[in-house]
């Protein structure tokens, strides 16, 4: 197996610190820097958390792409930052594995024109958990068969987007098979905003946000007579972490954009 030089970015978030448990675990994985942006210079270990960990802390990513030899950056900030620590990283050549949600159908079609013209791998991933994923899957092969669907995310409330990434993708999956539909009554009236959730494509996407939630979702069809609820739930951030790991040694072999990890696994 090929050694991979990775950096991170977000280290010091709830997926980035699982995130560099998995690199120091992996043995062909070598963290080279992480990018802060409250933090430059010094190392990782300067931070609770991680000691023994002499690994350089870069606030500005350009810094960090000058300064450091890299194949992969895995990217763990928050939606406002995640388009331009992808964009950068391709422009230093630098294959980019991305879990940050919140990226707009314009903005994955503009990184998969980036990465052909570059020849360069990116994978997009709004969901890393294989549980999630086959979720997503399953969802998709019953939107053959319901067009009436009803999506339903929860999460911690520490989450900056809604709908989640993981929601968006499957309503975009199901929206791929399902004949298209307006649900609901004709006639319905929301007596308060937002009472029937987002509208995507017809369907609705119910959005959580509690304490005490990690990442769930119920993906619920009906026809007459008859429920199918499919449900996925992370009970923590080590779930995501198989995935990553599957998505990094992916992108090094790749040369185009994958949005999704359900376009990798087996
Ligand atoms: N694809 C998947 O399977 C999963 C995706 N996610 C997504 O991953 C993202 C991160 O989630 P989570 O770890 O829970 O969030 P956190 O808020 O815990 O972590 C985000 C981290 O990014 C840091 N950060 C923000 N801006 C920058 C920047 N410009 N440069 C470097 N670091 C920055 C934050 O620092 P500070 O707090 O100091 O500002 C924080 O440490 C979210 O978009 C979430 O939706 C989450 C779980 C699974
Ligand atoms: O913010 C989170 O926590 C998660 N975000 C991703 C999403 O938006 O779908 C993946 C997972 O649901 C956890």
């Amino acid at each position: 197996m090929r050694d991979i030089k990775i950096v991170i970015a977000g280290p010091r978030g709830r997926m980035g610190r699982e995130a560099v448990r998995l690199v120091q675990q992996t043995d062909n994985f070598h963290l080279v820097a992480v990018v802060d942006h409250k933090n430059d210079g010094g190392s990782l270990s300067d931070f609770d958390g991680f000691s023994g960990l002499d690994i350089p802390v870069y606030s500005n990513i350009e810094e960090c792409f000058q300064k450091v030899e890299a194949d992969v950056l895995i990217v763990l900030t928050t939606p406002e930052f995640g388009m331009l620590h992808t964009k950068t990283a391709l422009s230093y050549g630098v294959r980019p594995v991305v879990g940050t949600t919140g990226f707009t159908k314009e903005n994955v079609n503009e990184l998969e024109a980036i990465c052909k013209e570059k020849g360069l791998g990116c994978i997009i991933a709004p969901n890393f958990a294989i549980g999630a994923v086959l979720m997503m899957k399953f969802a998709q092969l019953a939107g053959k068969y319901f067009n009436d669907v009803e999506i339903i995310e929860l999460h911690h409330d520490e989450k900056l987007d809604a709908p989640s990434g993981t929601a968006v993708k499957t309503a975009e999956m199901i929206a791929e098979v399902r004949e298209a539909k307006q649900q609901g009554h004709l006639n319905e009236k929301e007596t308060i905003a937002g009472a029937r959730g987002a509208d995507f494509d017809g369907m609705r996407i119910h959005s959580v946000r509690l304490p005490g939630l990690i990442a769930h979702q119920q993906v619920m069809f009906g026809a007459t007579g008859q429920t199918l609820t499919i449900r996925h739930d992370s009970y923590n951030r080590a779930s995501f972490m198989s995935g990553v790991k599957l998505a990094v040694d992916t992108v090094m072999k790749i040369d185009t954009l994958i949005y999704g990890l359900e376009n990798i696994i087996e």
